[in-house]
Parts: structure tokens; sequence; C-alpha cells
């Protein structure tokens, strides 16, 4: 199965061949650990999750390596420490753990490393004395810096020019810079901040050279796609090639970028620092199952900006109550071929969903099954969403077939209207045909009402 993807670097859709197909070589930028997830940064959890199942899927569970990393030190925990009173090493270690628990709860498979920044100082010191050593960057003050004019192609990933990123960026001029794009590599650390013994006196290393330093421990100084939300893209991202491309020239570092679009509310990213979140726990809390949140998540292709609404959710439980109804005590078949294609076609995940929903109504509860556990829905690890709320609809079937069979011969059916339009009322989806009576929870259905009829 040939899988495509756009790669942000080429800006095309291209054919995707792993360096080696034994071991195919994923890393993906994680959270800054201070705080709940909310739900715009569930999506890169999300759509690379379902590209690790894809790659599972094509090149074997053991032959692909998913790295997502925890930035464990940051300015932001270090404020959010001072502000609470807490130790920066309680909170990273609530937050992460909140952070997987949320993240399993949307139905994502553990990466097979999770590696925190704070155990890979070693390695981020040493990637730093090489580039001062090749001429890449610069002491100054108890910073080191990147100088950006050391590096030809900086700006080459989003295609910009380095004027037109001072422009747009919000950057830093400090006197200890010989460019205001010049980048930290290293701070120092005052008196009660975190702070690790350098050549450079004590200090903590900059965000970018985390990621840089983490994937090429874990992966090599050449590995197949590296992702992240495009909020990402600059100065993160370019700053992590021009790092690891100055310290390992014969590397490549990723081959392929892969960039999501943003989760939205009104027209605006959803982010911690606009104020315009909520949280994947405060859904849960609601009452939102993870699985609905990943079927809305997947309705939209990656690479599309979406809003969260009321609707969605909707139809999203809707159509899962529907399958759950459909494959239940159903074993998973092979998987659909039409499914892998789609998401092979850069993970068109809307178009796998249309494939689910055409199996769905051929009743092939076994291909539905299968071609949903790929995309990581109607796994049995989600599958107590419906708990409480499941309504054995099997009483209602023989209820109406009953009164069906009766009106047959009084010819009236006054009782078997009635019965129709109540679970209609509730949102059930009632077929019938000659061979008896199927009750299916459709768009809306609730359960709660059909209870409150008895
Ligand atoms: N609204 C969003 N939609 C999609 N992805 C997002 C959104 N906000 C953040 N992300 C992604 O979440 C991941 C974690 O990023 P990080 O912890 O830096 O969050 P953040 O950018 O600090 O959030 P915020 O912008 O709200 O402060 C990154 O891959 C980032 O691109
Ligand atoms: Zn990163």
């Amino acid at each position: 199965m040939d899988i495509r993807l756009t790669n942000t670097k080429t800006r095309k859709k291209d054919l995707f061949t792993p360096l080696d197909p034994q071991n195919v070589r994923m890393y993906v930028c994680g959270p800054t650990v201070y705080d709940r997830a909310h739900l715009g940064n569930a999506r890169p959890v999300i759509v690379f999750d379902l590209l690790f199942r894809l790659l599972r899927h094509v090149y074997g569970e053991a032959h692909v390596t998913y790295v997502r990393n925890f930035t464990d030190v940051d300015d932001k925990i270090n404020a959010r420490a001072a502000e609470s009173g807490r130790s920066i090493g309680e909170i990273t270690e609530e937050t992460i753990g909140w952070y997987l628990d949320d993240m399993r709860a949307v139905g994502a498979l553990d990466p097979d490393e999770m590696p925190r920044a704070t155990r890979y100082i070693g390695e981020m010191v040493a990637m730093i004395e090489g580039l001062i050593e090749s001429g890449h960057a610069y002491a100054a003050e108890g910073h080191v810096l990147f100088s950006v004019e050391s590096y030809e192609r900086y700006g080459a990933l989003s295609g910009r020019s380095v004027e037109d990123m001072i422009a747009g960026a919000r950057v830093e001029v400090a006197p200890y810079k010989r460019n205001p794009m010049d980048f930290v590599l290293w701070k120092p650390s005052s008196e009660g901040l975190p702070g690790w013994d350098s050549p450079w006196g004590r200090g903590r290393p900059g965000w970018h050279i985390e990621c840089s330093a983490m994937a090429g421990a874990l992966l090599g100084e050449s590995f197949d796609i590296h992702g992240g939300g495009n909020d990402l893209m600059f100065p993160h991202h370019e700053n992590e090639i021009a790092q690891s491309a100055c310290a390992h020239p014969e590397g490549e570092f990723a081959r392929v970028w892969l960039h999501n679009e943003m989760l939205q509310v009104e027209g605006k990213k959803m982010s911690k620092s606009l104020g315009n979140f909520f949280t994947v726990r405060d859904l849960l809390d609601q009452g939102v199952p993870g699985e609905v949140m990943r079927f809305v998540m997947l309705s939209i292709h990656y690479r599309k900006p979406m809003d969260w609404t009321e609707k969605k959710r909707g139809e999203a439980e809707a159509t899962l109550r529907k399958w759950r109804a459909l494959t239940e005590g159903v074993a998973p078949g092979p998987v659909p071929e039409a499914v892998v294609a789609a998401l092979a076609d850069d993970l068109n995940s809307a178009g796998a969903l249309t494939e689910l929903h055409r199996l769905a109504a051929e009743g092939d509860a076994a291909g539905l099954r299968a071609g949903a556990e790929i995309m990581g829905l109607l796994t049995d690890t989600l599958g107590d969403w419906a708990g409480g709320e499941t309504v054995d609809l099997s009483e209602w079937e023989t209820r109406l077939a009953t009164a069906r069979a009766q009106a047959m011969e009084s010819k009236d059916f006054t009782q078997v209207d009635r019965l129709k339009s109540v679970l209609m009322a509730a949102g059930v989806e009632v077929r019938m045909s000659k061979d008896g009576v199927t009750l299916l929870p459709g768009p809306g259905f609730d359960p709660a009402s059909l209870e409150a009829l008895g």
C-alpha cells in the first residue's frame, strides 16, 4: 500500500518511502506541561495517532517508532510554580499524568517513547558545544545563541525570508544578540530557578534545542517524519532544523514535515493565551465521550481549520451509537481496503469515515468494526462510554412487532402508529420490513426520554 503525505518541506503530496521499512521513525512535538490540555492540543495527538496506526498497519507494529516529548522545563512552568506556590516537579508530574489520561481517553495509543526534556540536558549541552565549535553559535553574557546567518537555508521550511520572519514575529531584541533573529540555545538561571551546570555557567536550555536533542538521541541524525501543529512551523521547527542540520551536516534530520491546522473558536486559534479554550477534561466531565471528540476531529482533514460545535458532537454521538449497536459482539474482519486507501491518501480521514458509513449501510458489521478500529474508533478501550446510557431496544422491537402482528389481524394500526411516533420522537430509527422490525439509535437519540415512556 503506497502512502502519500503532504510534506511541508516540498509543499507537495509525495510518495512516502521510509529510510528503513524495518524501523519507520516519527517525532511529534509534545506539550509544555503546566496545565490541562485543551481540545486544540488534542488535535495533533489524534492526527498523529491516526498516522501511527496507519504506519503500524502497513509496516507492522514492531517496525514503527513514535516519539513524542514532554517539555518539562520552560518559563511558563516556572511562572505557574511561582504563582501557585507549588514545586516545579509536582506541577510537571501532575500535568503529565493528566495529559496521558486525557489523550488515552480520546483513543490515542501511547507513543513508543515519551522523553522528558530534563533527562536530556547532557545531550543538549553536547550539541550546543558542537555548534559553538563549528561557528554556528556563540556565547554571550551567560547565554548561548544560534547564529541564523550561519545557516543559509534558514526559513526554507516555511518559505519565508529572514526579513519577512522578522516582520511577522515578535523578536526579542537583546544586547547580547548579533542579529535580532538569533535565538537562544542556553540561558542563565538565577537562584531558585531550575538550572544545570554547563560550560557557560548554571543555566537551562532554550525550547527549540530540546526537540533537536531528543529527536537526535532517540531517532538518529536522519529520520522519516516530524509532526506538530502549523503554529509551530515558525520559529520552533525552523529552529529545530537549523540546529540539527548544522550539528549533523551529514544527516537529513526529518525528511517529511507534517503540520496539522488549528482547532478554532470563532475563527481564532483555540489557545491558552487567548483564553478561548475548554479542556478535554471539561468535555469528559460533561459526559462527552473521548471517542466522540476523536470522531469529530477525524471528520475534517488535518490540513483544514476546524471548529468544535454542538451539532458536530450530536451527529458524531448518534453515528457512534448506531455503529456500536451494529457491531456489538461482532469480531472485526479484514481491514477494508477502501478505508486503508483513504487513510494512505494523505490521511483522508473524512473519506475513510464515508467508507465506514457505506459499510454500515450495507450491514457489513465485521468490515465496519475493522475499518473503525484502524482509525481508533469502536475499540474496546473506548468501549464504556455508552455505559449507563445504552438502552436495550430489543424489548421495544418485540412490542412493535407484536403490535404489528395484531394490527394485521384487526386492520387497526393505531397502536403501531403510536409506538412508531414515540420511538421516532426519541430519535430511534424504525425499520419495518416483511422480515421483521429493526430499531437503531438514530441522530439525536435520547435514551432518557425513551426510558421515561417505559
Ligand atoms: N488550537 C489548536 N489546534 C490544533 N493544535 C494546537 C492548537 N493549539 C496548540 N496546538 C498544538 O498542541 C501541541 C502542544 O503545544 P503546546 O503545549 O505548545 O500548546 P500551546 O501552543 O502552548 O497552547 P496555547 O497556544 O494554547 O498556549 C502543539 O503541537 C501545538 O501545535
Ligand atoms: Zn518540537
